[in-house]
């Protein structure tokens, strides 16, 4: 499926005034879970609008395994697209709407049962879509997407609103079908969610690109130092110790401190040295949330 590959290139899309997409430009592989990461507005949902041709964009290109989606012979069997998690007829099961879809796209009826297969929708298949869960919305989602066995999977926040339960879900569903070979763009703008569910990540902020690549990379260069937490019984001889080496240290709660800018091993070892007592060491890792909120909202400043 070397042909499954997303190329964005200098993108642009502005609404009465407003930048939506500005001159955004990734790419997203095959055999990958890529995640499509930004704040509330960052111009997700219009890339990926534009990338399914249902929005036309003012500049650039968005490329589907080197073609437009309108130049596309046989849309549906390159990509499958979950935009909004309630799109069926409410008083339609599951396995009929499924099955109305494979009459508009030729398909025998079979594949319907193939793909409530793949989501795990055979006990809801025959219940009315109005009764349907959030989850079970998403699975019929995906579920429609999957029909014409797309090379590309985009979904559009697919985690909102899941539980822990659906979201390990939905993370194993989506790494079985990018180990399939095809190419997999998912966005949200929680970036939590992400760490589990992606391998690559795509940031974007004010409809700009703020950072592309795998992602412990990607997290690895933005991370901020982590905090070192300490008990003892002396806390303001240990403040004084850690003073000299630099540290940053603030009350944390009676007899614990809060320790930045040195490592565990450095408190310790001060500790050692001014013959204070530790009960307790520990290592906080820097809050990805806010690294990631830090970096998205610099570049809206810009905006
Ligand atoms: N049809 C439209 N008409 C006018 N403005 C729009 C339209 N669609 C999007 N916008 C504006 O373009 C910007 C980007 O919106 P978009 O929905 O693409 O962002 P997003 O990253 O998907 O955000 P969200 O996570 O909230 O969906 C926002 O300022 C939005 O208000």
């Amino acid at each position: 499926m070397s042909d499954a590959r997303i190329v964005v290139s200098g993108l642009r899309k502005q609404y009465r005034g407003v930048t939506a997409v500005d001159d955004l430009s990734f790419t997203v592989e095959p055999g990958r879970v890529t995640g499509f990461l930004g704040p509330n507005g960052a111009g997700k949902t219009t890339t990926l609008r534009m990338l399914l041709g249902l929005v036309a964009p003012d500049a650039g290109t968005a490329t589907l395994g080197g073609q437009r989606y309108a130049d596309l012979p046989e849309p549906a069997r390159v990509v499958g697209a979950v935009l909004e998690a309630s799109s069926a007829h409410k008083g339609r099961t599951g396995r009929n709407h499924l099955r109305a879809c494979c009459i508009t796209m030729g398909l025998p009826r079979t594949r319907a049962e193939e793909v409530l297969d793949l989501v795990g929708l055979h006990p809801a298949a025959d219940r009315p879509f109005k009764g349907y869960s959030l989850g079970m919305r998403q699975r019929l989602g995906i579920a429609t997407a999957m029909l014409g066995d797309p090379r590309v999977l985009i979904l559009d926040e697919p985690a909102n609103g899941l539980d822990p339960e659906g979201i390990r879900w939905m993370r194993e569903l989506l790494q079985g079908l990018a180990a399939q070979g095809r190419t997999v763009l998912v966005s949200s703008h929680l970036l939590a969610e992400m760490q589990s569910l992606a391998d690559d990540v795509v940031i974007v902020a004010a409809g700009r690109l703020v950072r592309q690549g795998p992602v412990a990379e990607v997290l690895g260069s933005v991370g901020g130092d982590a905090v070192v937490h300490a008990r003892t019984p002396e806390p303001e001889k240990l403040t004084a110790a850690l003073h000299q080496l630099g540290a940053t240290v603030t009350a944390d709660g009676p007899n614990r401190l809060r320790v930045a800018g040195v490592a565990a091993e450095a408190v310790g070892d001060a500790a050692l040295a001014a013959g204070v007592a530790l009960h307790q060491l520990t290592t906080e890792q820097p809050d990805l949330e806010d690294v990631f909120l830090d970096l998205t909202h610099a570049k809206a400043a810009i905006r």
